[in-house]
């Protein structure tokens, strides 16, 4: 006679559509994690035992081969106690259950991570969160250039080592605060703003440079002479990972925006003066280009500059400025005489900001703008005074660059949240993918994902072999068009989402809440750093320049 023991599977019972969970668990971490050292000091129970705690009052449950005690819980739970009395659920095994209506990550917040009082003898979890730092193996989930056993023409061992830790710090370091900030609309906190300046992320963030020389970035994981456009698009993808549009916004886009021309057109002593401060997180900066009298149409701006001996007397407005409500400096273009003229602002007497009510959350401080009357001494002027114009067009690239990197990490978030749950959602009594509408619209979205990807990665490598000037040449065009293109797919894997999610893409909590607040804010790719019909054209109008005379049919 076999023991009771003996006759326990070593994995739950499978119902006829037991979900592949193989599918979308991580393998174990390479060392073990509190996760699992939590679970072998737990009590063990036979399925027998649990099923005997099935009344109100006295109600057991197993979930990935973890014993919960609901019983005072029961009339607390957001779905309602009467759900979990239910015939198979109460004292049963509810896995499948429970995955088609939670997502994974309920189960390891304090709060409900104490229910558990124990686990089913023989059995091993099957789910598990990633740590930090780790690859998902998720189909699709990664680029193909961190997918095992798929080579890269582009990224070498030090930008894999980059990604490492780059994940693992943005896990770490900025996912809760993220999600915290999304939900408070508060901006986020000066304690990680100071861990980011600490590994140099701030710095790197405007890509590589003079500004990176003697930093140790990452804690010194690559070396500021390896350090390239590569390995900038990996924090921008990282970042993009485990925040939601308004904080990828929220964490220093004006920065990243907003520094570049004072590097690259300010004078010695004004980068000495205001950089350093910058870079370690210490102040804020915006861009403050546009205005509700023009957007892309950056020709008809309104905001003037006045000269008046040492000083600029700056008077007008700003509109949707990044950061601009906690910002200290605003690079700004304004009218002057013989042009347009960029000059750098500081908050100060007659500067005024007010936060902008807008769809994503308001973590990314964007503002209203006024201007009155504001002295701005004349050694603020970044580049030639009426050549404004070639300042804001340059920046422009890397700016529609980052955004395109970001927008492509997100949509490859989109596609592996689709994956996942089309995969293990039933629906007439069979997975979601087993409807071949649903397997179309993952086809369509991965192809996507995938194209964007491709041609973003050939961009950079151009960007690597090129100079500041030239590539404002060579790949204003390229990176006009990409953006375009990136930011329609967004849009358009947003909508495949939605479908796939149903209801569940419509609320801001539950399975579908990525989903819900990607579909709410990938407009915004389309319109931020150049609308994106603006851009297509730009870039036809670019090459249309550059197309020979003799060429003919
Ligand atoms: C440890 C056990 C459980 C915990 C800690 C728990 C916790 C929660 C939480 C926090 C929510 C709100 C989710 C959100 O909207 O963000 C929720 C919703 C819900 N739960 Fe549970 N739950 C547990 C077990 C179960 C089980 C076994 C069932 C099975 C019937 C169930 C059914 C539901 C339903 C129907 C909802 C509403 C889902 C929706 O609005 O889409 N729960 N639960």
């Amino acid at each position: 006679m076999p023991s009771q023991r003996d006759e326990l599977p070593n994995r739950r019972s499978t119902s006829p559509h037991r979900l592949d969970l193989a599918a979308y668990i991580t393998p174990p971490c390479p060392q073990p994690s509190l996760y699992f050292m939590a679970e072998k000091s737990m009590k063990e129970f036979s399925l027998e035992e649990v099923a005997k705690h099935n009344t109100e009052g006295d109600l057991w449950i197993i979930i990935d081969s973890k014993v919960y005690d609901l019983s005072r819980f029961a009339n607390l739970h957001p779905g309602g106690g009467n759900v979990l009395y239910a015939e198979g659920v109460a004292g049963k095994d509810a896995t499948d259950t429970f995955f088609g209506l939670h997502r994974q990550d309920i189960l390891t917040k304090p709060q409900y991570a104490r229910l558990q009082i124990g686990k089913i003898i023989g059995q091993e979890p099957q789910v598990r969160p990633l740590a930090p730092g780790e690859l998902s193996q998720v189909p699709y989930a990664e680029p193909t250039w961190l997918s095992k056993g798929y080579s890269s023409p582009y990224y070498t061992d030090s930008h894999r080592r980059f990604q490492t830790a780059a994940r693992k710090f943005f896990m770490e370091v900025v996912a809760p605060e993220s999600a915290r900030c999304e939900e408070s609309g508060k901006r986020i906190s000066q304690e990680v703003v100071d861990k980011m300046a600490e590994a140099n992320i701030i710095a790197m963030r405007l890509g590589p440079g003079k500004h990176l020389k003697g930093r140790k970035l990452l804690g010194g994981v690559v070396t500021p002479e390896e350090f390239d456009y590569f390995h900038e698009g990996i924090i921008h993808a990282e970042l993009a990972r485990v925040s939601s549009r308004a904080v990828v916004d929220g964490l220093l886009a004006g920065l990243v925006i907003g520094v570049p021309p004072i590097l690259n057109y300010g004078s010695l002593d004004l980068i000495e003066k205001v950089v350093p401060d910058l870079l370690a997180g210490k102040k804020y900066i915006s861009l403050a280009i546009s205005e509700a009298f023009a957007g892309s149409d950056v020709a008809g701006l309104q905001t003037t500059a006045v000269r008046d001996g040492d000083y600029w007397i700056v008077t007008g407005t700003k509109k949707w400025i990044t950061n601009g409500v906690f910002s200290d400096y605003f690079t700004t273009g304004c009218r002057t005489d013989n042009g347009f003229t960029v000059l750098l602002i500081e908050r100060g007497p007659g500067v005024s900001t007010k936060q902008i009510k807008t769809t994503y959350s308001s973590v990314a401080g964007t503002a209203y703008i006024t201007f009155d009357k504001v002295r701005v001494p004349v050694a603020n002027t970044l580049g030639e005074v009426g050549n404004g114009l070639s300042v804001i067009l340059s920046n422009f690239n890397h700016e529609r660059w980052m955004v395109v990197a970001c927008s492509i990490a997100a949509q490859r978030l989109i596609v592996e949240e689709c994956l996942k749950w089309a995969n293990q959602r039933i629906v007439f009594g069979k997975p979601l993918t087993s409807q071949a509408v649903i397997r179309s619209r993952l086809a369509a979205m991965i192809s996507r994902v995938e194209a964007c990807q491709n041609w973003y990665e050939s961009v950079t490598y151009q960007m690597n072999k090129m100079s500041y000037n030239e590539m404002s040449k060579k790949l204003a065009g390229p990176i006009g068009l990409l953006k375009q293109f990136v930011s329609r797919t967004g849009r358009e894997t947003a909508e495949d989402a939605t479908l796939i999610f149903g209801g569940r893409a419509l609320t801001q909590t539950g399975m579908g809440r990525i989903i819900e607040n990607y579909h709410k804010t990938s407009g915004f790719d389309a319109i931020l750093a150049g609308a994106e019909d603006v851009l297509g054209d730009m870039g036809v109008r670019q090459a249309l320049k550059k197309m020979p005379r003799d060429a003919r049919l």
